[in-house]
């Protein structure tokens, strides 16, 4: 295993952990599997679906050999992350009208995103470096995710979150764990900016998606799905785009899972952005190679509203090798998307409702075929964000709690909706 950069391929220092190289370029973890045999692989992940209560149970740690081959066992912090379900629904299946749809829950993780997926791995990395401190910026998954882990591993943690625009629940999850919470002005992107530059000096281990281990680790997502499907894909996997670091380890692991011969072919990947936070849509539309950052997103969808996505060249090089698309949807898209699932008894959080709205619009434009099949990747859970739920569902009076004696008389009239 070799820590190199994306950018100009220098290979860096485990030990000397940085997160970008003098080029400027973000790191990446390449592994060597020559000599993995695919088919003795595929028995041993299957075999340890079954160990409860060793760290191979965990969604994330049965791949170990592919996601950190090195890293000690005594190290791991798990909290059997992973193993989500992996759901149709006829009801949105219908309302999409495409062939077939799979919904891949990354809100079951135990913080309820798929952020758990890498933060395992960043964690368990950096207590193996030694680090006492842990810190990320964040919209309020990453921050509940790392609390959750450095609690597990009695480390301290410490989360820069903006002052606006975030959802309380997250910033509650991430305090009830334990974690110191700065809040500051500003958004995701300028907490990144300031970590890039000050991180080092600060002495913390950063555990955003900077973080090429983080990235390593939220592999294990379309893994798992791959094995839950008898490695065949979907023609399709749908995935909601912020900092892009899930689309970019969704590309890595597809690549690991096509060199070592798990799957046959490369499904086509689509990343859906929220309109008022879309750069990335917006460079991959115009045909340009640069990254604009938006300097004020604004999105319902707080999880992605993100400017300046760290990991846009990663993301736009394994588009643009596979063929790949990308979609912005309105926030009104997302919520009409997101009451569809939630209807559908998986619910999610809107970021991860981007992907349903992402599929009809793509379908409208023709990009995705009707006869195709699909899978989207809902990343965090329904009750991540009860403000918006409130704002939504009772305040606009799409539901609403009824009132009644407890009569039989009353209750009938309810009922019957008389
Ligand atoms: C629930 C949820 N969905 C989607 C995203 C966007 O994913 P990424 O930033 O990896 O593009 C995030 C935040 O990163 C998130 O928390
Ligand atoms: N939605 C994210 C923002 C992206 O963070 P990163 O950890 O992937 O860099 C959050 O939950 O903070």
């Amino acid at each position: 295993m070799k820590i190199v950069c994306y950018e100009c391929g220098k290979e860096q220092k485990d030990g000397n952990f940085v997160y970008r190289c003098s080029c400027g370029g973000l790191l990446e973890v390449i592994h060597d599997f020559t000599g993995l045999d695919a088919e003795k692989l595929k028995r041993l992940f299957a075999q340890r679906l079954s160990e409860r209560m060793s760290v191979y149970a965990s969604g994330v740690w049965s791949y170990k050999e592919l996601i950190h081959p090195e890293l000690a066992e005594s190290d791991i912090v798990t909290k059997y992350e992973g193993n989500t379900g992996l759901y149709r629904s006829e009801q949105i299946r219908s309302a999409l009208g495409i062939r077939e749809l799979w919904l891949k829950a990354q809100s079951e993780n135990p913080s309820g995103s798929f952020k758990d997926n890498g933060m395992t791995v960043a964690i368990s990395h950096g207590r193996a470096l030694g680090f006492e401190r842990f810190t990320c910026t964040s919209t309020g998954n990453t921050s509940s995710s790392l609390a959750m882990y450095a609690a597990l591993a009695e480390k301290e943690a410490i989360a820069l979150v903006p002052r606006k625009q975030i959802s309380l629940n997250k910033v509650l999850q991430t305090l009830a764990y334990g974690a110191k919470v700065i809040g500051f002005d500003g958004t995701y992107d300028d907490g990144i900016r300031f970590y890039e530059r000050y991180g080092r000096e600060l002495g913390v281990y950063i555990c955003n998606s900077i973080n090429p281990f983080r990235i390593e680790g939220q592999k294990s997502i379309v893994y798992e799905m791959a094995q839950s499907l008898n490695w065949e894909l979907p023609d399709w996997i749908v995935i909601p785009g912020g900092a892009l670091s899930n689309v970019t380890a969704l590309g890595k692991g597809l690549q690991d899972m096509l060199e070592l011969g798990f799957i046959r072919r490369m499904p086509k990947v689509a990343v859906v952005q929220a309109e008022g936070a879309s750069p990335f849509h917006m460079m991959m539309s115009q045909g340009k190679r640069n990254l604009e950052p938006v300097e004020r997103p604004s999105t319902i969808a707080s999880a992605m509203n993100i400017g300046n996505p760290p990991s846009w060249s990663k993301a736009r090089d394994f588009l643009s090798r596979t063929g790949g698309e990308t979609c912005s949807v309105t926030d009104e898209e997302i919520m009409e998307a997101k009451a569809l699932v939630d209807r559908s008894g998986i619910g999610c959080e809107p970021a991860s409702a981007a992907t349903v709205a992402g599929v009809w619009k793509l379908i409208a434009e023709k990009k995705i075929g009707a006869e195709e099949s699909v899978a989207c990747i809902l990343t965090g859970n329904l009750l991540k964000d009860t403000d918006v739920l409130r704002e939504y569902l009772l305040k606009d009076g799409r539901a609403q709690m009824l009132a009644a004696d407890l009569t039989v008389e009353s209750l009938e009239r309810l009922i019957r909706g008389s």
